[in-house]
Parts: C-alpha cells; structure tokens; sequence
C-alpha cells in the first residue's frame, strides 16, 4: 500500500521496486505530492492543515507551552461552509510536506475569514510569526517558518513580472505559471552568511543600531550576484569591521523567514589582525569576546532586564537563530581546547 487516499492514481516516480529505505520512499511520495496535480488534489481531502490569518501562525497554549495544531481536511471543509465559503478555497492551501505515514501536511492562510470567530472555534489565537517563534518548542519552529514563507511568497508572486498578468500556482504550490507566456516562477530564498570571526582566544561580536538593546551576534550579509559563499565571507568582514579573513569553516545552514526567505550559511572564520575599523554605516558596534564573556552572555535565555545604570547587559541571539549554534560551537571549541592543554 503506498499512502492513504492516493491509491486510485498512479504516482510519478514510486514505481521503483525496493524503495526500501522509509526517507526515500517519503521524499519520492514528497516529490510526487509537489509535481502531480491530480495526487496533490487528492491528498487535500486526507490531509492536514496549519492555518494561518495574513501570514499570522495559529497557536494554541497547552498550560506551560504552545503547539501549532493542524486541523484536519475534513474540519477545514466544515469551517469553510460555516463561514460561507466556497469549498475549493482548500485549493489555496500549499503543500509543506508529509507525516511519516505519508500523509500530506499542508499550510492555508484563512485571512479573508473573520479572525476572532476562528480563534473562538479553534481555541486558540493567530500569534505574530516573531512572537510565535519565540513561544513555540523549538522543534516545531521550522514548519512554522516554512509554511509562512511560502505562504508569503504566493501572496506576493500574483502577477508575472514580465507580462503583468496574473500567474497561477500548481495545487501544491511549488510554483507559478503565468499561462500568457509560459513563464515559471519558484519559490525564492536569499543565501546569507553568518560569520563568526575567531582571532587567537578571542571571538568578534557586532551589534546593529536596529537590534534590541544589548543583543550582539555573529556578522551577516546577503550573497551578491555572481559571488561564492567563501566571497562573500570575505567582502562582509571587509566591509562591515575592516578585517581580512584568513580561512573558512562550515558549520551548518538554517532557512529564516525573517523579513523574507533567507538561507543562512554558518561559518568560522579567523582574520591575520584583530585592529577593527567599523563600517557605522552598517554596524553600530562590535567587540572582541573572551570565552568567559562570550559564556556570561549565553546565560540569558530572554533579553536581560536594564542594569542599575540603566544599560542592558550583552546577551546573544535566542536558541531559535543559527548565531546562537555558531558562538555555542565556538565556546564548546574553545573549552575543549582549554581541556587539552
Ligand atoms: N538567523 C540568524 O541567526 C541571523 C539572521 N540574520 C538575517 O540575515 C539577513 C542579513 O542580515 P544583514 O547583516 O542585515 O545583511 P547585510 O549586511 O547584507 O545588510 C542588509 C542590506 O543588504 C542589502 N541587500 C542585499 N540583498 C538583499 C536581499 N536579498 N534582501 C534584503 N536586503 C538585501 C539591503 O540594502 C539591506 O539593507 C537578515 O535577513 C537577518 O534577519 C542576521 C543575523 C543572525
Ligand atoms: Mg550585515
């Protein structure tokens, strides 16, 4: 049996004898889901729904936490027909991917429906992205974010660029066709790097004059056209505290929604110098860390109450953003060294 409800309609690519593995069998019912409209159609009837209301997430407060609940196909129907609605609104919901039992999760945005009737029916409320990012358990964050950046990018790819006239999504979602000329638009995501900049014992935190009070975190900036990751390490630094990077390390990437679709790209980086010349236009400020500090920082788990004269202490960004891993990765680093001495 392949997966509930999709029985009756050959899939694309899961013809394959001995998909044995349950990941590939799962990215190949996946990739069928986004390709095939007429798979994608029928597995809105047996889905799940994340609803949104204009790009707010639904949240429900379980006691000491909050979730982010999806309602079933047939509960989405009932709501729909409760508030006057036309049933092939579940059409305008975008596939954000599938359960380990194959079936289909999807995101729709009920924001032509009226929010404080859905909160009462679905006991709950529609919480903004930001907020909801920092409320949520930190497992369940990512299908937030990525349901809401898709749901932002259809709300904001309606018309062809090129032709001006409406574009037209596939049932899942996974693009746009404008039908007068044929073009295809995908969902978009910029990459940006994050760096942050070791020298000897020492690591480098910036802060921007737009950031909350005493947060400071790792460098960042967008990838131009035309440049490679490791380019664009090296312009950033350049630009933004005036150092030249001497060598490059991965650590790990993270999609963030905020304001739009970015790739982040973690890395280390070391510089030959440690003389700063920052770039005011960009940074507001930025400093050289020891280990202690760096570790005095992480202790906040929220932003730190104002100190008696009046200054907020330094404190890093929450769990929720990559910045947080790379000065984890580089205080576990440093201690391990600290170790082998
Ligand atoms: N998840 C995390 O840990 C962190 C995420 N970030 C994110 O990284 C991104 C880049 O941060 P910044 O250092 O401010 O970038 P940045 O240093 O490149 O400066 C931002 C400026 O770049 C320009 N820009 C070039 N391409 C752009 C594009 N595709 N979209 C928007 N602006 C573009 C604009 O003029 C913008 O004002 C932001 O979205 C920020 O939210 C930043 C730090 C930590
Ligand atoms: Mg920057």
């Amino acid at each position: 049996m392949f997966c509930v409800g999709v029985a009756m309609i050959r899939p694309v690519t899961s013809t394959c004898a001995r998909l044995s593995s349950s990941y590939v069998k799962h990215a190949r019912y996946l990739f069928d889901l986004k390709e095939n409209d007429d798979i994608c159609r029928q597995a809105l009837k047996s889905g799940s729904f994340y609803v949104f209301h204009n790009l707010s997430p639904f949240l429900r407060n379980t006691g000491n936490s909050y979730s982010f609940p999806a309602v079933s196909a047939s509960e989405l129907l009932r709501i729909l027909i409760e508030h006057k609605m036309n049933e092939r609104m579940m059409e305008k919901s975008v596939l954000i991917g599938c359960s380990d039992s194959c079936a289909a999760e999807f995101a729709i945005d009920l924001g032509s429906l009226e929010r404080s009737r859905l909160e009462r029916e679905l006991c709950g409320k529609f919480t903004d992205l930001r907020k909801a990012a920092l409320q949520l358990r930190l497992k369940d964050t990512p299908l937030m974010s990525q349901a809401q950046a898709l749901l932002r990018w259809h709300e904001s790819h309606q018309y062809c660029s090129k032709t001006g006239k409406p574009t037209q999504k596939n049932i899942s979602g996974s693009k746009r066709v404008c039908h007068a000329n044929g073009l295809i638009y995908y969902p978009q995501m910029s990459p940006v790097i994050i760096t942050l900049v070791s020298h000897r014992k020492r690591c480098l935190l910036a802060r921007q004059d737009s950031y909350p009070a005493g947060m400071y975190t790792a460098l960042s900036g967008f990838c131009d056209i035309g440049e490679t990751l490791e380019e664009t390490v090296r312009r950033e630094v350049a630009e933004e505290v005036g150092l030249e990077v001497e060598s490059i390390r991965y650590s790990a990437s993270q999609h963030w929604p905020f304001p739009n679709s970015s790739l982040m790209v973690a890395c280390h980086a070391t510089v030959r110098q440690d003389e700063l010349c920052i770039n005011a236009a960009e940074i507001e400020s930025a400093k050289w860390f020891s280990l202690e500090e760096v570790e005095e920082a992480l202790k906040w788990q929220k932003v730190p109450p104002k100190q008696e004269d009046g200054t907020v202490p330094i404190w890093v960004p929450p769990k929720i953003a990559i910045a947080h891993h790379l000065i984890q990765e580089w205080v576990q680093e440093q201690r391990a060294q600290l170790k082998h001495r």
